[in-house]
């Protein structure tokens, strides 16, 4: 662990006492069983000596001694050798050597063990202090060993340290202990955890030390991912510069913290964090075909006037408004795309099409709709004269240069969403290739033993990942570059590896699942032990979503995000509309990044959840009411994705309080829009 190196070692011998397997006529299970649960489950502890013996009492005494004495070791668990059968001397051999007897401890492994069977009242532990050393008789099975272990070991560490005078350990456990029992020191006797001073899951403390530190060995080891198995051993500080995996030490379950110890904040505080690190990205030029949804990084202006000549907004003909009614020549034509060559003179019209040039000369358009022909050439092929019904009034149907947009004029905004309308402005003013800002790139992937891919046959226990397609298709829909980075096994190593990976290549990573409270939620441990990253919140107060965590990264000289969703199938694609959305959009360049909120009216009486919860609804208008009506999804336990199912808003719903439970049905309550209207 990060912070193993803070303490000091526990250094423990472990003397399997038994005939048998002194000769090697039987096999010794209990005291390997001492040694590995002394490395699992008592922190900083090392086994630092194990030896075997018979029945002997002066065996038994000499060893104790040397071991107290001279290997000064801190601790020893003695196995065996404790019954009532004539050779079974180890308490005796034990109350020898010890100064002081410590009968506490042997009572609450007679206590504890009196609760399993009537039969522990033959057994006659001794515990005592030789000088600077803890010794504790167990029984001699492995069972009966192992829970006689677990029932002592709540008290062990703090015994260690009044038996060796470490003053300040000693001190800030007795503070400690005044503060109420699931704030500070808890003493779990069924798992025989303390969550005192054993720093397995870094705080947020560390995690600004981390984030602080030189980050060189992230950058080296970048290079060189061996994803090599599982982390064996004691991890000591040497252990960590030669292991090229993770830090992450998920064995010891008993030592996860009890109480999260990230603080609870609210969504309004998270999204506040989420968007001030949500930095926009830099500028890049983007052809026409590939800026739909993208945000302008500058201004756009108009080179030239729209349209560049006159031009004809009705078919019929060019004429000089001076001219009045009645009949004129028809001296040629003008059709788009070509100008004309002939002036229009008194008496003269021209034949025109709407968005053709109109001809010099003339200063009025007459729609076909009202003349008539005079005279045909040609057998039909030439109109030779016609005669307009109605005096014209100059200008009329011509729409004069730069009428739809001036020369110089600012056609569209830094920040400004290229849709359909504005990317056809481009193309109307003439700009082939646009600055746009980079959109962010999106790595996502999900964690879990559970998963399998949706295709593969169904195996027990396993479950099918649909987080990873939901997001994966969520970001699409809102126009961001996605990389599927796959599912990562519930190990350190297996989610280092993805991240590691993931950083290569994406500015934003979004992860789900592995965020809470159980053994194998170890993203956060592995982001802030091995990644270095900060923490910025691990808990919102939300229904769904509340383990949603997010953390920044320095990645060679880059800023990354790290969003880690829950992995509830609706937390994460909550969550992901409440946060991830907001922070691209921003990063992405919108001008206001929020997400749009309006009111709606809820057509059945909702019950409040003690937290703030963000209701799936379908959002409906009638033609009789400009107000929306909200309809609920049903059930909306975050582990059904079918609340999801056709939502698109979700009603921002208070928490319970004492002063409202429920909200009547017709209220008008305000609901964020997730999805097409
Ligand atoms: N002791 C506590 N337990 C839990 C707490 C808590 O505060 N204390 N919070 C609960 C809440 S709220 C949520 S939300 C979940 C979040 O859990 P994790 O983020 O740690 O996610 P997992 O444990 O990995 O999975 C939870 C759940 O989701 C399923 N899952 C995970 N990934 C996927 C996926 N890609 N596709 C479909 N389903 C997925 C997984 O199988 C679990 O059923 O924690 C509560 N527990
Ligand atoms: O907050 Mo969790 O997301 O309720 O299920
Ligand atoms: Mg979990």
């Amino acid at each position: 662990m990060a912070n193993k190196g803070d303490k000091e070692d526990i250094r423990v011998g472990i003397l399997t006492v038994s005939d048998s397997c002194y000769q090697g006529s039987a096999e010794d299970t209990s005291g390997p069983n001492l040694q590995k649960l002394t490395e699992l489950l008592i922190n900083n502890g090392v086994v630092a000596v194990t030896a075997r013996v018979p029945d002997e009492k002066e065996y038994i005494e000499k060893q104790l001694i040397e071991w107290c004495d001279k290997e000064m070791v801190h601790l020893i668990f003695t196995t065996g050798g404790t019954g009532f059968a004539p050779r079974d001397v180890t308490p005796e051999a034990t109350k020898s050597v010890v100064e002081k007897e410590t009968p506490g401890m042997a009572l609450a492994m007679l206590k504890s063990s009196l609760d399993i069977t009537p039969l522990a009242m033959l057994s006659r532990l001794v515990c005592g202090i030789r000088k600077k050393t803890l010794i504790i008789n167990l029984p001699g099975s492995k069972k009966g060993a192992e829970e006689c272990f677990r029932f002592v070991l709540p008290a062990i560490p703090h015994a260690i340290d009044l038996i060796t005078d470490r003053k300040s350990q000693v001190k800030s456990t007795h503070s400690k202990m005044q503060i109420p029992q699931n704030q500070g020191l808890s003493l779990d006797i069924s798992t025989g955890s303390s969550n005192l001073s054993q720093g397995i899951i870094p705080t947020a403390d560390h995690s600004s030390k981390h984030h602080d530190a030189d980050n060189s060995s992230f950058s080296s080891r970048a290079g060189s991912e061996t994803g090599q198995g599982y982390q064996q051993g004691h991890d000591h500080d040497h252990h960590h510069h030669s292991h090229l995996g993770s830090h992450v030490d998920i064995r010891k379950v008993a030592f996860r913290p009890r109480e999260s110890p990230y603080p609870i904040i609210t969504v309004d505080q998270a999204l506040q964090i989420v968007l001030q690190h949500s930095e926009v990205m830099e500028e890049e030029t983007v052809r026409l075909s590939d800026c739909l949804g993208r945000y302008l990084s500058c201004d756009v202006f108009a080179a030239e006037p729209l349209p560049a000549f006159p031009a004809s907004i009705k078919d019929g003909y060019a004429v000089r408004a001076s001219d009045g009614a009645g009949s004129r020549f028809v001296a040629g034509d003008s059709t788009a795309g070509d100008m004309p060559s002939c002036e229009v003179v008194e008496g003269y019209c021209i034949r025109i099409n709407t968005g053709a040039p109109v001809p010099k000369g003339a200063d009025a358009v007459v729609q076909v709709e009202d003349t008539l022909l005079l005279r045909a050439g040609d057998g039909g092929r030439t109109e030779l004269e016609i005669k307009v019904m109605k005096a014209p009034t100059v200008g009329q149907d011509i729409r004069p240069i730069g009428s739809d947009i001036p020369k110089g004029e600012k056609v569209l905004s830094k920040g400004q969403r290229l849709g359909p309308s504005e990317i056809g402005i481009l193309a109307t003013v003439g700009v082939a290739e646009v600055k746009c800002f980079r959109q962010p790139v999106v790595g996502v992937m999900s964690t879990g033993n559970e998963l399998l891919e949706p295709g593969e046959p169904l195996q027990d226990g396993k479950i099918y990942d649909s987080n990873r397609s939901t997001l994966l298709s969520q970001l699409q829909e809102h126009h961001y570059a996605c990389l599927d980075f796959g599912i990562a096994k519930d190990s350190p190593d297996a989610v280092l590896e993805l991240l590691k990976t993931s950083l290569k290549e994406a500015d934003v990573i979004v992860t789900s699942g592995g965020v809470s409270m159980g053994e194998r939620d170890l993203l956060k441990q592995v982001l802030e032990t091995d990644l270095k990253a900060k923490l910025h919140f691990a808990r919102v107060f939300m229904k769904p979503g509340k383990p949603t965590t997010f953390a920044t990264l320095d990645y060679n000289g880059r800023k990354k995000l790290f969003f880690g969703l829950p992995g509830n199938p609706v937390s994460a694609i909550v969550t992901c509309n409440l946060y991830v959305i907001p922070a691209l959009d921003k990063m992405a360049g919108k001008a206001n990044p929020l997400r749009t909120i309006i009111k709606a009216r809820v057509d059945a009486t909702i019950k409040l959840d003690p937290r703030p919860e963000y209701h799936r609804v379908v959002l409906t208008w009638s033609p009789d009411s400009p107000i929306p009506v909200a309809s609920s999804t049903g059930n909306q336990i975050s582990s059904r994705l079918l609340s999801m199912c056709s939502a698109n808003g979700l009603l921002m719903l208070p928490p319970k309080s004492e002063v409202i439970s429920e909200i009547k049905m017709d209220t008008l309550v305000d609901v964020m829009i997730i999805g097409r209207l």
